[in-house]
Formats: structure tokens, sequence, C-alpha cells
């Protein structure tokens, strides 16, 4: 069974059909990305699996209920967990903190146990801070536990967001546009980032700009334009699809994109 099923969803905003009918499907270990020219709809897709917008048409499917409409917080709290094109830190806590902030969707005790500070209180806030030390320590970023979120260069930045992401225990790490702002060395430490996160177990959706990054370290690519799915395969075969080619030849082509951002 897939673990994140979607079957022809629509978006409609007044009077332009942003997404048309769009199916796909991410299995557990993963990385599949979703590309397409400027405007495509990659982003309006995103944000109805989130849980931003409401499909208008279609279901989501996440390891075999309906997703689809949910809240946004329930569902990160059903495994799905995303990061943003601009970074969204809270830049002024030290990066242990802004791990703990993923981690409270989990955190079970109330209002009064926080009040009163319980021993159950106690309790899973010492188990929450091991755990995000032990992420933080599995994704090399455990030398910087105490830094200031902001004084973090840019590309560790986005490494702490997606570490955040996983601390909601998301089954699936959905990442948008992660490489965006990023020079090569950035781009190259990301990606190493990325398929490490799937050597250590994680399941990732990814929508990316940079042909280089979605060439290198995808398992299978889904192509959109103007709403529609056009192409879907490993990254070869999306490579040289003369639609994709067809789609993308304002840009010059996905190989030259290719070729330029390395
Ligand atoms: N909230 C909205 N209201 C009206 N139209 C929207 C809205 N969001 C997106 N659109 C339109 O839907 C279409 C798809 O946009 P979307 O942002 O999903 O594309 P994209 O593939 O993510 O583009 P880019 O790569 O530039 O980020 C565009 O025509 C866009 O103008």
């Amino acid at each position: 069974m897939a673990l994140l099923k979607v079957n022809e969803i629509t978006k409609v905003f007044g009077g332009l059909i942003a997404v048309e009918d769009v199916s796909f499907e991410v299995n557990q270990g993963e990385i599949v990305s979703i590309i397409g020219p400027n405007g495509a709809g990659k982003t309006t897709i995103f944000n109805m699996l989130t849980g931003v917008y409401k499909v208008n048409k279609g279901t989501v499917e996440f390891e075999g209920k309906e997703i689809q409409n949910k809240a946004p917080r329930e569902i990160v709290k059903a495994g799905m967990a995303r990061t943003f094109q601009n970074i969204r830190l809270f830049p002024t806590m030290r990066v242990i903190e802004n791990v703990l902030v993923g981690d409270h969707i989990n955190i079970q005790y109330n209002f009064l146990d926080l009040l009163f500070r319980t021993k159950k209180f106690r309790k899973a806030e010492k188990e929450a801070a091991q755990k995000a030390i032990d992420l933080l320590e599995s994704l090399e970023l455990g030398d910087q536990i105490n830094n200031y979120a902001k004084n973090l260069p840019y590309g560790m930045q986005r490494k702490l967001e997606i570490a955040r992401a996983i601390a909601t225990n998301a089954k699936l790490i959905i990442l948008d546009e992660p490489a965006a702002g990023m020079n090569p060395q950035e781009s190259e430490e990301l990606m190493k980032f990325i398929l490490k996160l799937r050597q250590n177990g994680h399941t990732i959706l990814l929508i990316e700009h940079d042909m280089s990054v979605v060439m290198n370290i995808s398992d299978r690519i889904y192509v959109i334009d103007h709403g529609r799915k056009i192409a879907e395969g490993l990254p070869a075969e999306i490579a040289r699809d003369a639609q994709v080619i067809r789609a993308y030849l304002g840009s010059g082509g996905v190989e030259k994109d290719a070729e330029q951002d390395a």
C-alpha cells in the first residue's frame, strides 16, 4: 500500500483551474519529486496535501485513510509534516528549542500538569529534550544544539527546519523548494542531507526548481504543467520525455537546466 495516494485532486480559484485531476503516489522509503514550470500548480498541490487549501474534487489518502480537507494540525498529527519555501524558524530561539516546538504536537500533558509542573510534565519534557538531542545528533547538527537559529548559516537553517518537521514524528516529510536561494555548494550539502534522511528510513516528497538536485536524488518524478500531470517516471525517463522538454522549452529543456544548475 502506498504511504500517500493522491487521486484526481482538483483546485479552482475563481475561473482558473490551478490543478486538474492530478494523481500520484509516494511509497514508504522513497524520494519523490514534483516538478514543473513556474505557475504549473505545484505549490497549490502541496497546499491541498497539507490542509492549507480545500480540494474541490478528489481524495488524498495517507496510510489508507482519507485526509483531504482536514485542518493542517490534524494532518501533521496524521504523520505528514512540511517545510516552507521561505524558512520559518524561530530565529531568537536555540536550535534545540526549535526542534522541541515540532515535537510538542505529540506531548501528552494537560494545562494543569503545565501549571503545577507535575512529575508527568517534567518527565515528558525531559524525554522530549533527549529525543531532540538524539535527532540533532543523527542529523549532524549536534554541535549546534545551543546556538541560536538566527546564527546558523543558511544551509544549516534549512536542515534545522527539516529536523523540526521530523520531530513531529512525521512519516512523510514534504519539502517545498529546499534548495531555493542556495549556492551550488549548499545544494550539494542539501542533497547529501536528503539522501541521509532516506537512509535513516524517512520518506520524502519534494517540490524543487533546481534540476540537478531533482535529477540526482529522486527515485521517481512527476511533472505538472498548466495544472495537469504530463509525465511520470524515473529521472532518466523524465529528462528525455518529449512532452516534458516542450513544457520546459522556455528554459531550454530539463537537461540544459540540470547542466546550468550543476
Ligand atoms: N490563492 C490563489 N488565488 C488565485 N490563484 C492562485 C492562487 N494560488 C495559486 N494561484 C494560481 O494557480 C496557478 C498555479 O500556481 P502555483 O503557485 O501552484 O504554481 P507553482 O507551480 O507552485 O509555481 P512556482 O513554481 O512559480 O512556485 C497559477 O496560475 C497561480 O497564479
